[in-house]
Parts: C-alpha cells; sequence; structure tokens
C-alpha cells in the first residue's frame, strides 16, 4: 500500500456493501483478478477478528488488539457485526490520498461516518432480492446464524449509495458491472462509475 500511485485520475475509497450474501466477496474477488494489472486499483486487506479462511483474503486481528486500536483511534474505520470485530487500516485512506483506488468491503452501518471523515468515499452497493440472499446463504453452508444474517438488515436505516448494482444474474454479470464501475471512478470519480454502470443496465 505504500508509494505514490499515479494520480491521472482521483484517488477514492470504495466501500462495497449489501446484506449477507448479496455477492459482496464474489464481485470483489472477480474485480480483483480482472483488474490485476492495473496498478492504481487496489484490493488491501481488512483486519478480522477470524481466523484466516478460504472465504475472504483479510488479515486476522486478535481481539486485544482489535480492541485497543478502537479505544486508541488507530483505525480508518472499524465495526462490529455477527460477533466479529472489521477494521481498515490508515495505510489505506493514506494510499487513496496518494491517488489510489482502494477498493474494501464495507458495512453499511458505517457509510455516513466514513464520508464524514475520510477522503474521496465512494458507496458501491450490491443488492438483491430477500429471497435470493436466502438461497444464496443457505447454499453457502458456512453460516450457523443463517437467520440472523438476513434479520441484520432489518435493523439498520437505508443508504444512500454513489452506485447501485443488482446483483441477481450471473457472478460475470455482476464481476462486470463492479469492474466497470471501478474504472470509472478510476478515471472520473462517481461521475464515470454511474456512466460506466448506467451505460450497462
Ligand atoms: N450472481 C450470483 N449468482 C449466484 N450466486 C452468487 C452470485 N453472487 C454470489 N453468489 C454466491 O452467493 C454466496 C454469497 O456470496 P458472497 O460470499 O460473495 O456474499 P457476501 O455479500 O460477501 O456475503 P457476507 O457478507 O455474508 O460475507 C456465495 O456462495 C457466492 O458464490
Ligand atoms: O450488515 P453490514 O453492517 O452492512 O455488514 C457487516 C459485515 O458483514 C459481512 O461480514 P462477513 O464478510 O460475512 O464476515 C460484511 O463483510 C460486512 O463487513
Amino acid at each position: 500500500m505504500s508509494g505514490a500511485a499515479d494520480r491521472s485520475g482521483p484517488g477514492a475509497l470504495v466501500l462495497v456493501v449489501g446484506p449477507s450474501g448479496v455477492g459482496k466477496d464474489t464481485l470483489i474477488d472477480g474485480a480483483r483478478a480482472a483488474l490485476a494489472g492495473d496498478e492504481r486499483i487496489r484490493f488491501p486487506h481488512r483486519l478480522v477478528t477470524r481466523p484466516v479462511s478460504a472465504h475472504e483474503a483479510h488479515d486476522t486481528i486478535s481481539q486485544a488488539d482489535f480492541d485497543e486500536g478502537v479505544a486508541t483511534g488507530r483505525f480508518a474505520l472499524w465495526w462490529r457485526a455477527h460477533g466479529l470485530g472489521y477494521a481498515i487500516p490508515r495505510k489505506v485512506t493514506q494510499a487513496v490520498e496518494d491517488g489510489a483506488v482502494c477498493v474494501v468491503n464495507g458495512s453499511r452501518s458505517r457509510v455516513e461516518a466514513a464520508r464524514a471523515a475520510l477522503p474521496g468515499v465512494v458507496v458501491v452497493e450490491v443488492t438483491a432480492p430477500r429471497e435470493v440472499l436466502a438461497a444464496r446463504i443457505a447454499a453457502r453452508g458456512r453460516d450457523e446464524d443463517a437467520q440472523a444474517r438476513l434479520a441484520r438488515s432489518d435493523g439498520l436505516a437505508p443508504i444512500e449509495a454513489d452506485v447501485t448494482i443488482v446483483n441477481d444474474r450471473s457472478p460475470e454479470e455482476g464481476i462486470a458491472a463492479l469492474v466497470a464501475a471501478l474504472r470509472g471512478i478510476g478515471t472520473r470519480g462517481v461521475a464515470g462509475a454511474l456512466e460506466e454502470v448506467g451505460a450497462r443496465q
């Protein structure tokens, strides 16, 4: 994450948000592969208080380190969900200030806090009908708390997204929409993303 990025466009912190099972990690993983040749668009790891798994490329942090980081303001952004702690390291926002487009899986609960406190925040909301979410969570077979994951959306205020991707078709179509949005953000900011995604729908 270190080093100044090419400043050919504005830096951005792209928060990919949406309910559990909507496909955030699928779209982010696909976009990472598709954009591997683009050094300016980066996919930094989050810190999560769970062991490393095939589910997501993240860095593990102990609960004690997480709590200490929250108490001392060490993270650019943090939240708790599903009994876990999540954080975005400050080096990510430094890279954004240097002109990088950094893409992370975020929380709907921190969208407004991020906009208020961090540079270049762009919110990409991924949506799908609730019955689709339920079927995907069940098929994934990972979560003992499947019902709680679905119900979490009921307790969250609606967010105002900059870009919305409806991931109700194939994963490839959802990935293509995120790739197009990120390329647009990289060249023309939010307006570029809207042009790219709007042109595809
Ligand atoms: N467009 C799609 N069509 C069919 N299945 C999909 C699609 N997108 C994602 N999936 C599948 O749905 C499941 C949930 O996707 P994924 O884990 O990426 O969601 P997520 O939003 O990151 O969820 P969580 O917040 O719970 O981690 C996975 O098994 C994934 O393979
Ligand atoms: O419901 P909200 O707050 O939007 O999202 C909370 C968190 O839930 C998911 O966790 P995981 O990846 O399944 O561990 C997402 O990654 C997100 O960070």
